[in-house]
């Protein structure tokens, strides 16, 4: 290692291989002359030198030619010898700034404060061909807590590289400034230099750059009388006064102190290279240790990371645990309410158990009881079933000995208009309780009829029915009946089987018994009942519940010996009396209706309202089907009293064709004739194998 008294440097072999090899010099200095640690393998240009301290004017004089202060303004030197420019010449990058204090930033501590950085480069024309120094002034104003190679970065001047992987922090810290001086290029006849940044990792920076013109001396070659260090070739420069000495020949005296002295400098020289190597393994030793150093902070900062996450964790699952805790709590206290309160069940049943094993033996006797009652109520029932079919044979029997077919007469009171034009009843209801009917011809002479019953002005609708009544249990037991309103014109069928609706008559008092009985014998017997409403009108069937007309024509069919039925025509279910009413309104409202000059409103049809009752019994599991037929037949008017012509007379004579063609019937079943015409050419036949009510009006 030299001293250079000239500039204050110290120049010594970067590596242990540097000591044999005959490389340039590369020299480090300080302001002050303290050697620093800095590495010095950045440094490609002979000569050149790093320096770890700030600008000094006095190693800047006269041979100035332009000075840049890199991403700042114009500086005032104190002497005024030295004048910094604005920042220019530059060709691209940013601006860096810092109110950091630079320490030990020379004369120009703000020069280290601002920097050029990224990918830039600078320029400089109209420069005199010849030789230049060109000084480069560094400061890491950025990166100021490390670590190292943060900016790497190559420098070019004239494209000769002069700094290589150049660590700014590495060398010097941040905030410090570093200087690369006199590196001495060449300035063509162009006139023009370039410096050039290149990135290895981050952007390159730059504080400033003087270019200072070199002595028109030529460089300073390597004096190949300078004596070389033994051990590595280094060549030993001298002072120009010491080379004076040198050349000065010798004499005897001097020449043995020469070779003491160089004897005692190689001793100097072979100390300097062990303590070196020794202060080379010291430091080598030192990096290791740093970087185990490195490695476990590195390690301990990942278990302290790890630790704080364990720690989060642990206060999570203390958290929940806490949370788990309370809940855990809460549902044992609820446990033990509810066992609590089990354990008194527990004990109130155990009591219970206790009685009741005691009343078992009561219990047995209770159930052997019941076994026996079942029994009997078995028995009984077979008694009831029994008792019940007799019962409802001998009612039947009953209905029958009062006559299969029973004719009744009710005489309507005089209408108003009757009144008032002066007519007078002809008939005498003298005997009408033996159920005869006295006729007044010619005044004085009596004609006697006999019917089952004779229904006076004075009854009313209620005492009708309560003559038709005993036939509705017997439908509901499983027979047929038919009851028929027949008579002349106006003479009251309408009113006697339809009524009014203040004044109610057959039809539906009969169907509101039969829902009545139905409902009373509920617990023994079902019965599923539908309605039908027919119209035969001059021969013609209708279906008076079938909104649309029929588009096939409805006849009557014989399905057996007096069992007849229209096939396709509506069955309406109904289940209480209130749909009955509806059904029994929608067929009246569909009937045909016309007027003569006996009754303005005269049915010109006869209406049929059949009754479908379906019985179960419920005991017995015996099925039954009957009919009950309610038949308002059109008026048997006689053709010369209603005055009938065209339709009506059409009308007139259909309606006492089928009125005959039905006394016939009627009359073979009265005289009980082998054989009953129920097949006739009217469509008139309802009445099926059934009792036979008739009410002659
Ligand atoms: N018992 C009665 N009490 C009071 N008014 C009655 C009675 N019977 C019938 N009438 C009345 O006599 C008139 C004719 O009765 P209704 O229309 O029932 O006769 P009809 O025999 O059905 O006639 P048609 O055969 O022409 O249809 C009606 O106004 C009716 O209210």
């Amino acid at each position: 290692m030299d001293w250079n008294p000239s500039n204050g440097s110290f120049c010594f072999p970067t590596s242990a291989s540097e000591f044999s090899m005959n490389s340039p010099k590369i020299c480090f200095s300080s302001s002050n002359g303290d050697d620093f640690g800095g590495d010095d393998s950045v440094l490609c240009v002979p000569g050149s030198k790093l320096v770890s301290a700030g600008f000094k004017e006095i190693t800047c004089k006269d041979d100035c030619v332009i000075f840049v202060n890199s991403g700042g303004g114009a500086l005032k030197g104190h002497t005024t010898q030295v004048n910094i420019e604005s920042d220019s010449y530059f060709q691209g990058g940013d601006v860096l700034r810092t109110e950091e204090c630079i320490i030990d930033g020379g004369d120009y501590a703000s020069l280290y404060q601002s920097a050029r950085f990224g990918n830039f480069s600078y320029r400089f024309k109209g420069l005199s061909s010849g030789d230049y120094y060109i000084d480069l002034h560094f400061a890491e104003i950025v990166n100021t807590n490390g670590p190292k190679g943060m900016r790497v970065f190559d420098v070019f001047v004239q494209e000769e590289k002069v700094l290589s992987e150049l660590d700014i922090y590495a060398v010097v810290g941040a905030n410090k400034p570093l200087q690369m001086v006199d590196a001495r290029i060449h300035v063509e006849e162009d006139g023009i230099l370039v410096v050039r940044f290149e990135e290895i990792r981050g952007s390159p920076s730059i504080c400033g750059i003087c270019i200072r013109r070199a002595s028109t001396l030529p460089a300073p070659k390597p004096n190949l009388e300078c004596p070389v260090c033994n051990n590595c070739s280094t060549k030993i420069e001298f002072s120009p006064s010491q080379r004076t000495t040198r050349t000065m020949k010798p004499n005897a005296k001097y020449e043995k102190k020469i070779q003491e002295l160089q004897s005692q400098c190689q001793l100097k020289t072979d100390e300097c290279y062990e303590a070196w190597m020794s202060l080379t393994a010291a430091n080598e030793q030192l990096e290791k240790l740093r970087m185990e150093l490195d490695h476990k902070l590195f390690k301990s900062e990942s278990l302290v990371q790890a630790m704080d996450q364990q720690t989060m964790k642990l206060k999570n699952v203390c958290y929940s645990y806490e949370c788990d805790k309370k809940l855990w709590a809460k549902s044992i206290s609820d446990l033990e309410e509810k066992v609590k309160i089990m354990k008194q069940e527990h004990f109130q049943l155990s009591q219970d158990a206790k009685r009741c094993a005691g009343s078992i033996p009561d219990l047995n006797k209770m159930i052997s009881a019941v076994e026996a009652l079942v029994v009997q109520s078995e028995h009984f029932k077979l008694l009831y079933n029994e008792e019940q079919a007799k019962r409802k044979k001998l009612y039947n029997e009953i209905q029958e000995t009062k006559g299969n077919i029973r004719v009744f007469c009710r005489c309507r009171p005089l209408s108003k208009e009757e009144v008032s034009s002066g007519c007078v009843t002809t008939v005498d209801f003298d005997a009408a309780k033996d159920g005869e009917l006295g006729l007044l011809t010619g005044g004085s002479t009596k004609k006697t009829f006999k019917f089952d019953r004779v229904f006076t002005p004075r009854d009313d609708q209620a005492d009708v029915f309560a003559n038709a009544s005993p036939l509705v249990m017997s439908v509901l037991d499983g027979y047929n009946v038919c009851i028929f309103a027949y008579g002349q014109t106006g003479t009251g069928k309408t009113f006697t089987m339809e009524g009014t609706e203040k004044n109610r008559g057959v039809n539906y008092r009969t169907l509101k018994e039969l829902f009545t009985v139905a409902e009373e014998r509920r617990e023994t017997n079902s019965y599923n009942i539908s309605v039908s409403v027919l119209e035969v009108y001059n021969e013609q069937i209708r279906d008076l519940l079938n909104a649309s007309p029929a588009t096939k024509k409805l006849e009557v069919r014989q399905a057996a010996e007096g069992v007849h039925h229209v096939p396709g025509i509506v069955e309406a279910d109904v289940r209480d009396i209130k749909e009955v009413w509806d059904v029994l309104q929608a067929g009246s409202n569909s009937r045909a209706v016309g007027s003569n000059n006996v009754n303005e409103h005269s049915s010109r049809s006869h209406c049929l309202l059949c009754i479908n009752v379906r019985a179960k019994n419920l005991m017995s599991g015996e099925c039954t089907k009957s009919k009950l037929w309610l038949v308002d037949l059109a008026g048997s008017e006689r053709l010369a009293k209603t005055d009938a012509q065209g339709e009506r007379l059409k009308e007139a004579q259909n309606i006492n064709k089928s009125l005959s063609a039905l006394g016939d019937v009627i009359s073979a079943l009265a005289t009980k004739s082998s054989h009953i015409p129920y097949r006739f050419e009217t469509n008139l036949h309802p009445f099926e194998k059934s009792n036979l009510l008739l009410f002659f009006i």
